[in-house]
């Protein structure tokens, strides 16, 4: 049976684009041809926006398998430097990719990461960017221990939607949707309405 492949994103890196909302709408969601775009980037930490909490949730509630890349490239050491400012390791973006590979390819995964512009294209059915207001993310970051400077870039971060226009810029528009994540209820919704979506998909590639 064919399953599909979900990305959840978040917000956690600095950057100058701006943007604007989209309502979700999963019907019609489609898919666009692979493009890889070799990159680094920083690891900035993590952000809070429910990413872990929604994609744990609905891997159990589904089947498919949730994989964090944050704790892959822990566990794997998938480094390439430290970057001093933000105190955090910086992300070796093609061994992430390289150890990927094989499960994507099989179908079936929920992947949790705060950027995803260095994900193959091809990898995901649909994109979902969590989004919660900012002075939810602002609390839920502050009892995180974040420094002055975290806090804010990832707050500016939250307010620009940087994230949002770096899934638009990596994918195609029809399958990136945001979804709110302030409140449990959102958590309800979302995983609902993602349910009805995946039992869709598998219904639409059955032959
Ligand atoms: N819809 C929601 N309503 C209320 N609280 C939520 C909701 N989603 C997540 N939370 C809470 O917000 C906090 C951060 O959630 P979570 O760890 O899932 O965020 P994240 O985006 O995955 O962060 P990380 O990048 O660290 O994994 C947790 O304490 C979680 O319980």
């Amino acid at each position: 049976m064919l399953l599909p492949n979900i990305l959840l994103t978040g917000q956690a890196r600095g950057g100058e684009a701006l943007g604007c909302g989209q309502a979700t709408d999963l019907s019609a969601v489609g898919r666009r041809a692979p493009e890889r775009v070799p990159c680094r980037s920083v690891f900035r930490g993590t952000p809070g926006v429910g990413k872990t909490t929604l994609g744990k949730e609905l891997a159990s509630r589904s089947g498919l398998k949730y994989i964090n890349v944050g704790d892959l490239a822990r566990e794997g050491q998938l480094y390439d430097g430290y970057d001093e400012e933000y105190d955090c390791p910086i992300l070796d973006e093609d061994r992430v990719v390289d150890e990927l590979e094989n499960q994507m390819s099989e179908g079936g995964v929920i992947v949790d990461y705060h950027g995803c512009d260095f994900f193959p294209e091809r990898w995901f059915h649909i994109v979902f960017v969590l989004r919660a207001d900012n002075s939810v993310l602002y609390k839920r970051l502050e009892t995180r221990g974040y420094n002055e400077k975290k806090l804010k870039d990832n707050i500016q971060c939250e307010i620009f939607q940087v994230l949002y226009e770096e899934a638009l810029a990596s994918y195609k528009e029809e399958i990136v949707h945001q979804l709110p994540s302030n409140k449990p209820e959102d958590l309800e919704d979302n995983i609902n309405q993602i349910l009805k979506w995946i039992e869709q998909w598998i219904k639409d590639h059955s032959s």
